[in-house]
């Protein structure tokens, strides 16, 4: 049995996300919550004939408390996205907000979910989950994760156009480290499955590594104000809470990046702050997953020249959005005691 609860479920991403969890034979039961809508998405869903059981929560009577009962893996795709000319630290004032009073509803209804965070900015919305789950002592950094996929999913894609076969971009796996936001997009392409053509030049190269950093500025410009990558988000979210669902169920060897603390494994966690050279309480990194979550943080290896410049560019920017995060948490419980 394995109840899935999607928060923001009304929403661009929330829609289809709640779609592919009803269409994965493994989930059961599925708990739908945001401030609007819920209950006709629910309907409409339980018409679909796969074995979860659907249900739809709004705020009042107890809304949040009822989603999350049970819940085995909350995902959590609720709050505004991006316009053109928007960062996504430009989300923070709104989302950090949001993100911290659902993160209480989890601490105090389901401690012992796996929480996927999807809300942006995720390098700095995790922190603020774990922070929260600090305040109400059920932190268990193997079991938060930033949902990284989408830039992963964006790489195989790119790497199978340039190789001229879209075919191929199911098999093709580039890791994708650092975090999510432009410069903490890290792909290792030396790492590729499918290597780039030989004598891939350098300003290709050099294009390729933006495209997939900035590879959500192009949805947003696209969609023109009508918000940020959605169909594709819940794709990638699928994609990643079908890994952690089978690893649940005992699937071993399951290997996927994303963005935890690196107390999720001491050692991995210790291998990757001397290969980064600077400790960071989070990073996105390939990471083993078990029936608790994170079995192993895998250090990055070997890397080229090139990519050790990305990581360089990209640690200060990850240090300052994880100090965000951190430091709203510890404002707002300076004036507040934490509750739900
Ligand atoms: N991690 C990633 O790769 C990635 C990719 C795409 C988008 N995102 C982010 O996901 C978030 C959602 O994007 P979207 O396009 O679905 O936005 P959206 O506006 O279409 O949907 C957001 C939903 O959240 C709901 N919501 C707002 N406050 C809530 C609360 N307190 N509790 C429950 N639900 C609440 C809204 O009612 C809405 O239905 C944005 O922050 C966006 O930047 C992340
Ligand atoms: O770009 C955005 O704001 C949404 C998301 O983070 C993405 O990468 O598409």
């Amino acid at each position: 049995m394995v109840k899935a609860v999607v928060l923001g479920a009304a929403g661009g991403i929330g829609q289809p996300l709640a779609l592919l969890l009803k269409a994965n034979p493994l989930v059961t039961e599925l708990g739908l919550f945001d401030i609007v809508n819920t209950p006709g998405v629910a309907a409409d869903l339980s018409h679909i004939s796969t074995p979860a059981k659907v249900e739809g929560f709004l705020p009042p009577d107890d809304g949040l408390k009822k989603a999350l009962a049970g819940a085995d893996i909350v995902v959590i795709p609720a709050g505004v996205p991006r316009k053109p000319g928007m960062t996504r630290d430009d989300l923070f004032k709104i989302n950090a907000g949001i993100v911290k009073d659902l993160a209480a509803g989890i601490a105090t209804t389901a401690p012992k979910a796996f929480v996927l965070v999807i809300s942006n900015p995720v390098n700095s919305t995790v922190p603020i989950v774990a922070e929260v789950f600090k305040k109400f002592g059920v932190f268990d950094p193997k079991r938060l994760f930033g949902v990284t996929t989408l830039d992963v999913v964006r790489a195989s894609t790119f790497v199978a156009e340039i190789l001229g076969d879209l075919s191929l971009s199911k098999d093709v796996v580039v890791p994708v480290v650092g975090g999510h936001s432009g410069v903490t997009i890290v792909p290792l392409l030396s790492q590729s499955s499918h290597p780039l053509p030989a004598g891939f030049a350098k300003d290709s190269y050099d294009t390729l590594v933006n495209r997939i950093q900035f590879g959500g500025d192009e949805v947003v410009k696209a969609k023109s104000g009508a918000g940020s990558a959605t169909l594709s988000m819940a794709y990638a979210g699928a994609e990643f809470a079908a890994k952690i669902i089978r690893a649940v169920k005992g699937e071993k060897g399951i290997v996927a990046p994303s963005y935890v603390s690196v107390e999720a494994d001491a050692a991995g966690g210790a291998a990757l702050t001397k290969e980064l050279g600077q400790e960071l309480a989070f990073f996105s990194s390939n990471v083993e997953l078990g029936t608790d979550g994170v079995t192993k943080i895998i250090p990055l290896g070997k890397i080229t020249e090139a990519e050790q410049t990305l990581i360089t560019a990209a640690l200060p920017e990850l240090v300052k959005n994880i100090e965000t995060g951190v430091n709203f948490i510890a404002a707002a419980y300076s004036t507040e005691e934490p509750r739900l």
